[in-house]
């Protein structure tokens, strides 16, 4: 299967379209949901991917994170993949919610047990990319990458190091020090294998950020004050210690009572895609 069509709704003057295909990065078949905005019907159009969370499938962000409005005002298309290989068919990769099926971390395993099948860093930089660059109207070299959490992690980490193929970056309630995290550690040790930490600092924001040497990036991240996770998984404080230390200037904003929840993603959603825009266009 090279790729094919599952569904197509109208929404905005555009459509949103869910696609299938056979990934070789992944060894399976995977989805993603595109928004195409009308103008993508005379031309090729800048476009955003999103990396969601964990748990999350294709779908989470295309429906209920009120992107599509103001996606559609810009004229800019977004690209929302999954999470995960799925149905691989190694062992323990249902057992959790936070590991396996649902939490491929953005990483290529080394681990012999995941190597073949988890490989979403190089899915997400290379061969969806290249798919979606080849059979529809996006512009690729007009693209930036955001993302929730698990998946503010993978846009983070992904832009850091590839800057030069994204014109922006943006995360909400993103895992930014994953080595020194529950979730992370969980996943790294198993992905990566335990003894390798070097290995592990390459998919980590905070690490990767005190290697950045000259290159401003303008990052835009949003937390929640009540995001259940914020202390114990987040490290925004962190975060933020680190831009300061190392002379960036990223807006990060703490946002009062909002949660993790994609009612805290859709409140703020339209200042991300705004921000993403102004470089999309320049
Ligand atoms: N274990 C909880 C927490 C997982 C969670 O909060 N996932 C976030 C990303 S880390 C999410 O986006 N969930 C899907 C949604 O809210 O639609 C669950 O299964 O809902």
């Amino acid at each position: 299967m090279a790729y094919k069509e599952l569904a197509r709704n109208k929404a905005f003057d555009g459509h949103v379209v869910k696609y299938e295909h056979a990934s070789t990065e992944l060894s399976c078949n995977m989805k993603f949901n595109v928004f195409l905005p009308k103008e993508s019907q005379h031309g090729a159009v800048p476009a955003i991917y999103f990396l969601s969370g964990l748990t999350c499938t294709e779908d989470n962000f295309i429906q209920k994170s009120g992107a599509l409005a103001e996606a559609a005002k810009h004229g800019v298309a977004l690209i929302a993949p999954d999470t995960s290989p799925r149905g691989a068919g190694i062992e323990g990769e249902d057992d959790s919610w936070d590991f396996g099926t649902g939490a491929g971390f953005y990483l290529d395993a080394t681990d012999p047990k995941w190597a073949k099948h988890y490989r979403m860093y190089s899915y997400i930089t290379r061969e969806l990319p290249a798919l979606v660059n080849k059979e529809l109207p996006i512009d690729g070299t007009k693209v930036s990458i955001m993302g929730h959490s698990m998946g503010g992690h993978g846009a983070l980490t992904i832009y850091l190091k590839n800057a030069t193929n994204y014109k922006t970056v943006s995360a909400f309630s993103p895992i930014a020090n994953p080595v020194n995290c529950p979730w992370g550690q969980k996943a790294f040790s198993n992905y990566l294998g335990v003894d390798d930490k070097e290995a592990w600092k390459e998919y980590d924001t905070v690490e990767l950020l005190k290697k950045l040497d000259n290159v401003k990036v303008h990052a835009l991240v949003d937390v929640g004050t009540s995001d259940n996770f914020l202390e114990r998984e987040l490290k925004i404080d962190t975060l933020k210690e680190t831009v300061a230390a190392q002379g960036q200037q990223w807006t990060i904003r703490y946002q009062d009572g909002y949660d993790h929840s994609y009612f805290f993603i859709s409140t703020f959603i339209a200042d991300h895609i705004q921000h993403h825009a102004q470089y999309l266009k320049q």
